[in-house]
């Protein structure tokens, strides 16, 4: 595959690569041969989840990409953000400022220092409620919470620097990653992803979960998502940094196509694990669209880029290996 054997090794600077997936591609990125310095400040993020391989600098993206950056890289993949629907619409501020002011100095910086590329992780979210489902890239971007709509906006910043000042530029929109890659996994202290948290009911750490709504338009009242497995999203950067071009910002939606609803996630764990799994409905949570599923041919097509782990039961049965394993007791 066209991601085991780069054209030529490349020295990145990967910010939040203490993270679920910056770790994940941090690995990916080492197996591949290219040379990674991690930057973390490790607000979500963990220490010893940066991939042994990699130089780990602690501290803020922008702060320290503005000096590392001197060192001459030849791209940063920038996944450092606050990610969290509910906690950006009860919070705005801290995500306009720790996701668009961030990313606006590290451009800032990677222009000042002539870093040519940039792998940039935006989402599902800046598309809001859409008008047709698969969702093409064409599709119009309306966020329905303020996450989204930072990414958006970091999306269109970079439109004009790839424009004005040459940089070779590609956004991922990422629909919901699950699974994990070996021993790197999702591990959040305050954890409000839907598959995580109902595994850790499976394990015993929580009594039930809470299905937020029943009463959306769809089959059986609950939220539809498109899964995409991380270590596919991973191998999806590698294509990225290959395929990007000077001058020019391309996005690219990443997901498999295929909706499950919330009760189809919970009733899949369920199967995976062996456990009921008691599950209550609660209130809708703010910002949430109905319906996100993605059209990814662009990717398919233009980065050559096939999903090898698109069945929901392979990504909950690899998180599930992962939480019962070494950070099960975590
Ligand atoms: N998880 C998903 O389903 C999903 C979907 C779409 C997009 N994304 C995007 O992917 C990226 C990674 O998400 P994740 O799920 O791995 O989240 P995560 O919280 O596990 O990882 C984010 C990492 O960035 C670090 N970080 C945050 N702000 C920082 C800053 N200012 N300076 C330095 N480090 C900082 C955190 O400590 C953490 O290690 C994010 O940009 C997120 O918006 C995630
Ligand atoms: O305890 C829970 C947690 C979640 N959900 C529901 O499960 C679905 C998935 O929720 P997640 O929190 O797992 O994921 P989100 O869809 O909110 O968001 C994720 O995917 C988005 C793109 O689709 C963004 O990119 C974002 O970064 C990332 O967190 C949503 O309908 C949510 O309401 C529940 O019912 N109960």
């Amino acid at each position: 595959m066209a991601t085991d054997k780069p054209s030529k090794p490349l020295k990145l600077v990967v910010t939040g690569g203490a993270g679920y997936i910056g770790s994940v591609c941090t690995a990916r990125l080492l197996e591949a041969g290219h040379e990674v310095v991690v930057v973390d400040d490790l607000s979500t993020g963990h220490a010893d989840a940066v991939p042994s391989g990699a130089r780990f600098v602690e501290g803020d993206a922008a702060e320290v990409a503005g000096t590392l950056l001197a060192e001459r890289f030849d791209g940063v993949l920038h996944f450092a953000a606050k990610s969290l629907v509910g906690e950006s619409m009860q919070d705005p501020g801290t995500y306009w400022r720790g996701n668009v002011v961030t990313s606006l100095r590290l451009l800032d910086a990677m222009r000042a220092h002539g870093t040519p590329r940039l792998v940039f992780s935006s989402t599902a979210a800046t598309y809001g409620e859409p008008e047709q489902t698969p969702i093409p890239e064409t599709a119009p971007t309306r966020p329905t919470n303020t996450y989204g709509a930072t990414k958006l906006a970091i999306d269109h910043a970079i439109t004009s620097y790839a424009r004005a000042h040459g940089l070779a530029a590609v956004s991922l929109r990422y629909f919901n990653v699950a699974g994990a890659h070996g021993e790197l996994g999702e591990r959040h202290a305050t954890e409000t992803h839907l598959i995580p948290l109902v595994l850790q009911v499976a394990a015993g750490r929580r009594e039930q979960v809470q299905i937020y709504g029943d009463d959306y338009p769809t089959d059986d009242g609950t939220a539809i998502r498109d899964y995409i497995h991380v270590t596919d999203l991973a191998d999806a950067h590698l294509l990225a940094l290959e395929h990007a071009q000077p001058g020019h910002h391309r996005i690219y939606n990443l997901g498999n196509g295929a909706g499950f609803s919330v009760r189809q996630v919970i009733e899949t764990c369920r199967e995976v694990t062996g456990h009921p799994i008691p599950a209550v409905v609660a209130p809708r949570r703010a910002g949430d669209p109905a319906v996100l599923v993605a059209a990814s041919d662009r990717a398919r097509e233009e980065l050559g880029w096939k999903p090898e782990r698109a069945d929901l039961r392979t990504m909950v049965s690899d998180a599930w290996e992962f939480h019962r394993g070494r950070h099960g007791a975590r």
